[in-house]
């Protein structure tokens, strides 16, 4: 393990100095596209600005003899459109695959400048985060790059799992985790066949109705579907917060049921995480909505920091007790919704309107 006064050094002599805080940009929908579909490409120039990220993927989904059209596709995509304010991020492919090493020899030197994150999948501890690392470092300090690249790790095995806190702090340069619940199943060996979501097999059921005599008797007993992947993303965003990374949900694959994709969304941005990936264009404006906090709750978020002065004591606004902990839960929307609103101006027209009108109450 590297000494902490060493942890900041670059790890190649003419890399870049590594970022000390994650900067954090919007980041509500990572879009996946195929640099190599012709005609998904075709769609990047519009897409752009209506997303936060664009990732070029060259992993999973792209078939294997596609693996070298796909790569030159992101070069040629990355040369040829204006991003404007939207992130370019890559996912290349897993590092014990044949393709890793020559997706990074290409990519860097030929457009590391506008790369913002590589998506490492299938890390399994914080020996793959160092193995990028200092290639990276060694690759930047060779291109003559001046900012760094970050490095965002999918948690799809269960040893990643096992290790999500060493990996989360492993290096300067890591921005995020995102859930990988399709490779994570087969990982851990799960009995499920889908790419993230419930499963209508994962219940508890109610108590069968006492019968007279106190004993079960034979009336209906409800069942509530439970959630299969609560614990692996509450792990998540804790490691992801005790390292100041940001963690995302993963990809939803039943592209059709955009309610279940909301919903699923939703648990995650609740439970912490700051954006999921988009798949298809249809879960764009899902992700947009969902990870954007809705203009009730910046108002009230910001009646509360108003009311609450220096963030300290206790007040009482419309019966509910606000006091230092709310305060922070408080700058935690009202932070976010004033990062947002700087990037989307409806939003910023909307958060604008609900804080009037919370104030004119
Ligand atoms: C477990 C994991 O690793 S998840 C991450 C890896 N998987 C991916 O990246 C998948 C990305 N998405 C896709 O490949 C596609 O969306 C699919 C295969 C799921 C569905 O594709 P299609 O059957 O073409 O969907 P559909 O017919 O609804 O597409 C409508 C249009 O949107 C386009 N489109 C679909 N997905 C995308 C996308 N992600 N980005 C840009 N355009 C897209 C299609 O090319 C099509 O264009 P057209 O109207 O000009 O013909
Ligand atoms: C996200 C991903 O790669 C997976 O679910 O396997
Ligand atoms: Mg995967």
């Amino acid at each position: 393990m590297r000494s902490a006064k060493d942890f900041f050094r670059p790890l190649a002599v003419g890399a870049p100095a590594p970022v000390r805080e994650v900067p954090f940009r919007p980041s509500r929908m990572i879009h996946f596209f195929d640099p190599g579909n012709e005609k998904m490409a075709a769609k990047v120039p519009s897409l752009a600005p209506q997303v936060d990220v664009l990732l070029g993927n060259l992993e999973d989904a792209v078939p294997a003899d596609r693996k070298e059209a796909a790569r030159a596709g992101l070069v040629k995509t990355a040369r040829d459109v204006d991003f404007g304010d939207t992130q370019l991020w890559t996912r290349i492919n897993s590092l014990d695959s044949p393709w890793a090493l020559d997706d990074l020899l290409t990519l860097v030197p030929e457009i590391g400048g506008k790369l913002d994150v590589v998506m490492v999948p299938k890390v399994e501890g914080a020996q793959d985060i160092h193995y990028v690392d200092r290639l990276l470092a060694q690759l930047e300090a060779k291109a003559g790059l001046t900012r760094p690249i970050l490095v965002h790790a999918i948690l799809e095995t269960a040893a990643g799992v096992a290790a999500v806190e060493e990996i989360a702090g492993a290096s300067p340069r890591m921005q995020g985790i995102s859930l990988g619940p399709a490779d994570l199943a087969a990982s851990r060996r799960m009995k499920t066949t889908r790419v993230g979501g419930g499963h209508p097999d994962y219940l508890v059921r109610a108590d069968p109705p006492a019968s007279g005599g106190g004993a079960a008797g034979d009336g209906p007993r409800p069942t509530f579907q439970q959630d299969l992947w609560h614990y692996t993303i509450a792990r998540m965003v804790d490691a992801c917060a005790a390292h100041g990374i940001l963690p995302y949900y993963g990809p939803f694959g039943d592209i059709q049921d955009t309610t279940a994709c909301e919903d699923q969304f939703r648990n995650a941005f609740l439970l912490g995480c700051v954006g999921a990936w988009s798949l298809h264009p249809v879960q764009i404006g899902i992700a947009k909505r969902v990870f954007s906090p809705s203009p009730q709750d910046v108002a009230w978020a910001r009646r509360v920091i108003a009311a609450m002065g220096d963030g300290t004591g206790a007040v009482m606004i419309d019966g509910k007790m606000q006091d230092d902990a709310t305060y922070k839960q408080c700058l935690v929307v009202a932070d976010l919704a004033d990062a947002l609103a700087a990037r989307d101006p409806e939003l910023a027209a909307a958060y604008a309107a609900a804080t009037a009108g919370e104030e004119a109450r």
